[in-house]
């Protein structure tokens, strides 16, 4: 692989030339295909046989390596949230979730979210009865981020769309952010050649001023005491060590340790001069692509700063807006309820849907016009402040939409873990049947097959709804994630088939 110069130059200089001639070796080198595995799908036995055939991902308690890539877009489990394709060292998140929180439900942002790999994964690890605010700033990128999330199936998710400085409202909000910044890439250049060709010192800059404004947007957004994650996929000092120190300088932040085994090759602090524990991942020291990551704390008892952050390249938004306190926060707009005036919706009716959720009674069920969502009771006040300052994707389980005088079951429920398994008539198809419904293509279930509306699934797993007339059954597979390719490869790799 060819390296920009500048980019030799600079590594070399901080990394030492023996290191960084391993590193740019590795960087010619084979990637490791990872995944991530969904508990709540799949349960116990999948692990275990995972485990006896796989390499686990050391620090991930779901993650195995693969000895091949799966043919992903033809898997139906894929299509399902019963796994995530993730780069491993990425999974090393993980660590400091579990280290820095205990078995109280927490309130997580995570900031830079999309595709959604760090979301499905902490979604997965926080404690029970935890929210998770997952943002994306770019749109297109936020609808992916939502339909990931949706796939994966915990209720307990808000998705928003906004840019940093938004949050300005929300002081004190969170007991954990993470911030997985937008970042120069060098350590997806073997992944992503267009990583390689888009490099450039002046980005770097460019990336270390933005990061710093993000990170001054959102940090007054955490708690005192609270945790904030810091991770980026390069390996430049400036982005790094360089912005962490400047963290624990502007904002009295602590920088936290995390434990870690020798085995896992893990390098520390490359800055000159400092020794502050931070968690690099090298390609050719562990197997995955670059990682960085460290863990601050805000200090107890300090109100939020009002920071501001200018830079001369960027313009630079100032957090300094209108500040609501958390019981002013809590007072605001709260969402539409049960029997909801206006909706033409009647409690009777609501009440025919409550017995599709598992706990149904945990749950606020919330109107917009005809569609239903389900959100945890012990988060209203948090969605009610969020719904003042952000533009709210989905929030909760997408649960129905009333079409005349019937409910159609939203595709969000039939992926939820909170769906009851008994609710819906089901049919278990195949993998030729179970890829024309994931292309949104005419599905014909057998004669003995329910008539109505049927939760198909494969293997066992929920896929998605239908609705059988007999002759054929409507498909509700949702039209905008439909698997578009016309082509079907002859041999196909599944996560089925390598599960026995
Ligand atoms: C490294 S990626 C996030 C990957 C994601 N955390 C995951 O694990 O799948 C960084 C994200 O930050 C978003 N981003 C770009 N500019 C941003 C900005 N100015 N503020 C916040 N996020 C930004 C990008 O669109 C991108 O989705």
């Amino acid at each position: 692989m060819e390296l920009p110069v500048a980019f030799t130059d600079y590594t070399r200089s901080f990394m030492g030339a023996e290191e960084y001639n391993k590193l740019a070796e590795a960087l010619g080198g084979e990637q490791p295909v990872s995944i991530r595995l969904n508990e709540d799908k799949l349960g116990g036995s999948s692990f275990s046989l995972f485990r006896a055939s796989f390499r686990p991902v050391p620090w991930a308690g779901t993650g195995f390596y693969l000895p091949d890539r799966l043919t992903f877009t033809f898997d139906p489990l894929f299509h399902a949230g019963c796994y995530y394709v993730q780069e491993a060292a990425s999974m090393f998140v993980e660590q400091a979730l579990r280290r820095y929180t205990g078995d109280v439900p927490v309130t997580m942002l995570d900031l830079c979210a999309a595709p959604g790999g760090k979301s499905t994964h902490a979604r997965s690890v926080l404690p029970k009865g935890s929210l998770l605010v997952a943002n994306e700033v770019i749109r297109n990128r936020s609808q992916i981020l939502a339909e990931n999330l949706t796939k994966w199936g915990h209720p307990g998710v808000v998705v928003t769309n906004n840019d940093p400085a938004d949050f300005s409202s929300l002081t004190d909000f969170f007991d954990i952010l993470l911030t997985d910044v937008p970042c120069s890439g060098e350590g997806m250049f073997r992944k992503d050649p267009v990583a390689v060709s888009e490099w450039s010192p002046e980005n770097v800059d460019i990336c270390w001023q933005r990061q710093r404004r993000i990170l001054s947007d959102i940090w007054p957004c955490l708690k005192p005491e609270g945790i904030l994650i810091y991770s980026t996929c390069t390996y430049n000092t400036k982005e790094n060590e360089e912005n962490v120190r400047w963290m624990r300088d502007e904002f009295g932040a602590e920088v936290l340790p995390l434990e870690i085994s020798a085995d896992w090759n893990i390098t520390g602090n490359l800055l000159s001069g400092e020794d502050f524990p931070v968690y690099r991942f090298l390609p050719h020291r562990t197997k995955g692509e670059g990682f960085f990551l460290a863990v601050l704390r805000k200090p107890a008892g300090t109100g939020s700063p009002n920071l501001t952050f200018a830079t001369a390249n960027l313009n630079s938004a100032s957090v300094n807006q209108t500040s609501v306190s958390a019981d002013t926060r809590r007072k605001s707009r709260k969402p539409q309820g049960r029997g909801a005036k206006n909706t033409g919706i009647s409690k009777e009716q609501l009440a025919a849907i409550h017995p599709w959720l598992v706990s149904s009674g945990d749950y606020e069920f919330l109107l917009e016009g005809n569609r239903v969502s389900a959100f945890s009771k012990s988060y209203l006040p948090e969605l009610s402040a969020l719904r003042s300052s952000l533009r709210i994707l989905q929030a909760g389980v997408d649960v129905a939409e009333l079409k005349g005088k019937d409910w159609i079951p939203a595709h969000g429920l039939a992926m939820s873990i909170a769906l009851d398994p008994d609710a819906f008539a089901r049919e278990e198809i195949g993998r030729e049947q179970a890829i024309n419904y994931l292309r949104k293509e005419a599905v014909v279930l057998s004669e003995a097959a329910p008539r109505g509306i049927v939760l198909l699934t494969y293997k066992q797993i929920p896929l998605g709804f239908v609705k059988n007339i007999g002759n054929r059954a409507n498909n509700l597979y949702p039209q905008e994630w439909r698997i578009r390719s016309g082509y079907l490869p002859e041999e196909v790799l599944e996560l089925a088939t390598i599960n026995g």
